[in-house]
């Protein structure tokens, strides 16, 4: 669609839904740009201080996925394209750009300012550029990031072109470029004539109503469903990616699912029912990772080979929910609300890309409902309750709980054959509730001992601040809503004393 539009005289807004190649779009779009310019005027084509196209987007893993594309199109034609990462040496970076050409720069915000300072030649290089590229522009025209874009606009020349794209661009953000930027005249390219329709139909929504204190067996439930059918389906795996609030929230659901489901800390293998316990990969990736390590989990998540049975589980943060391309995604999860109806949007992306078939459950607790009608306002979407783990799938979880956690309790009281309740978790039958539920009890116990008290504080206190920061936003009671979220710690009552947490 992009190209059809060539030859452009225009700045460009692109506007699809997600997953649709954008990238793609706009590389292609800049390409063509940038030939011209350098038929137009040979000599820019071989100074080694222009900067040709400059493309900025919110997040180091988005900078890498863009520069692997972009080399792709642009080495064709002996093309540069640099890449800043975060964690490279100055002196490297230096080299790089001294060395090279800049046909096509890629960083975010701050790895491009960092460097336009550090180095004379770059941040003389970037008052030539031909183009500035926003990928992913309503995130960072948001005030958070609305002050390095600044900075990086004042360096580049007043006549510059520009594209700007995302699937949930909108006039707001244009009018907010054009407030503080330029007096912006654009074409808009938009691949579909419903514009509120963000998610592809590929992707199947739906919701589980699920309060705090059973979130963890509902989802261990839901996991172990999804796997054991696709397993079913061609000895496949599944590749699933679960966003939660906050980073100590993933790193808490993360850690206990490597114990409940992963191959590390598999205390007792024998009780890990067969093909499961070495055939699940969990995965955990928020800003905190260091850099370097990121970028591996990243290429290890992206390239994992679900087949024999093989499962790639990623717990994330909102640092994946943009941009970011993961082929084969079977479903997205989110435990609690993501920070705002485009954050929803994004996330649910991950899934259903490039024509693929995606599945998104939300599970959201009775605070949390508000989302529903803000995601049928801003979008019409109607996302209905999931109606295969409907309610009375949590009530017979929560019975066959309360049971597995007694038969526990006794047998840590000496009452029970110890080999009795450990012979019973080895049975792979998900359809029967007491079984998984024994299983998943067990596994806690290890869990419970395991997980230092400071994880379960920090976590805790980061979701209560994550819930008041956006309770006005969702229109939640945040008393109500505290103690909704602090039962959590009920899950986690035996083996480790009860933090005292202060709401
Ligand atoms: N012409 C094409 N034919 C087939 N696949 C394509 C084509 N263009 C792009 N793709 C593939 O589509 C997938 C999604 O592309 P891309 O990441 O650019 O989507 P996007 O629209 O930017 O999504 P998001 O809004 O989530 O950032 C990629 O795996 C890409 O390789």
């Amino acid at each position: 669609m992009v190209l059809s539009l060539l030859p452009f005289n225009q700045n460009l807004v692109i506007k699809s839904k997600t997953g649709t190649g954008k990238t793609l779009a706009y590389l292609v779009a800049a390409f063509d740009f940038l030939m011209r310019v350098y038929i137009v005027d040979p000599s820019r084509a071989i100074k080694r201080h222009n900067l040709g196209i400059l493309v900025v987007v919110p997040t180091q893993e988005l900078s890498k996925q863009v520069f692997d594309i972009a080399q792709k199109i642009f080495s064709e034609y002996k093309l540069d394209v640099i890449l800043l990462k975060g964690g490279m040496s100055y002196g490297l970076k230096s080299q790089m750009v001294l060395k090279n050409r800049h046909d096509i720069v890629i960083g975010t915000p701050q790895s491009i300012l960092y460097f336009s300072a550090q180095n004379l030649f770059f941040g003389t290089s970037i008052k030539s550029t031909s183009m500035l590229i926003l990928d992913e522009a309503d995130k960072l025209l948001k005030s958070e990031n609305l002050i390095a874009i600044s900075e990086i606009i004042k360096k580049c020349p007043k006549n510059i072109r520009t594209i700007l794209t995302s699937a949930t661009v909108d006039k707001k953000t244009m009018d907010i470029f054009g407030r503080n930027f330029y007096d912006y005249k654009y074409k808009l390219i938009e691949s579909t004539e419903n514009t509120n329709m963000i998610i592809v139909d590929a992707i199947k929504q739906s919701y589980i109503k699920s309060a705090w204190d059973i979130q963890l067996p509902l989802l261990y439930h839901v996991i172990l469903t999804r796997i054991a059918q696709a397993n079913a389906k061609n000895n496949m795996g599944c590749k699933i990616i679960i966003f939660l609030p906050t980073v100590s929230s993933s790193s808490l659901f993360a850690n206990v699912f490597e114990v409940l489901l992963g191959s590390k800390d598999n205390i007792y293998p024998k009780y890990s029912s067969a093909g499961q316990s070495n055939s699940i990969n969990i995965f955990h990736l928020t800003g905190r990772v260091e850099q370097a390590q990121r970028t591996d989990l990243s290429i290890k998540f992206k390239t994992y080979d679900c087949s024999e049975n093989r499962s790639a589980i990623l717990f994330t943060t909102d640092v994946t929910s943009r941009g970011i391309d993961y082929p084969n995604v079977d479903l997205v999860l989110q435990i609690g609300l993501p920070f705002n109806n485009t954050q929803y949007v994004h996330r649910v992306g991950r899934s259903g890309r490039a024509g693929a078939k995606g599945e998104s459950i939300i599970f959201l607790s009775d605070s949390d409902k508000a989302i529903i009608k803000i995601l049928k306002e801003s979008y019409d979407l109607d996302l209905k309750i999931n109606q295969e783990f409907r309610n009375d799938v949590t009530v017979s979880l929560r019975h066959a709980l309360k049971k597995a956690e007694n038969e526990i309790e006794m047998l840590r009281n000496g009452y029970y054959d110890k080999d009795n309740l450990i012979a019973n978790t080895g049975n792979t039958d998900l359809n029967n509730m007491t079984i998984l539920m024994q299983k998943y009890a067990n596994k806690m116990e290890i869990v419970k001992n395991i997980t230092p008290l400071h994880d379960l504080r920090s976590s805790l206190s980061s979701l209560l601040n994550f819930y008041k920061l956006v309770s006005k936003y969702y229109e939640i009671d945040n008393d109500r809503n505290n103690l909704s979220v602090i039962s959590l710690v009920k899950l986690f009552d035996k083996g480790i004393k009860k933090p005292n947490i202060a709401t």
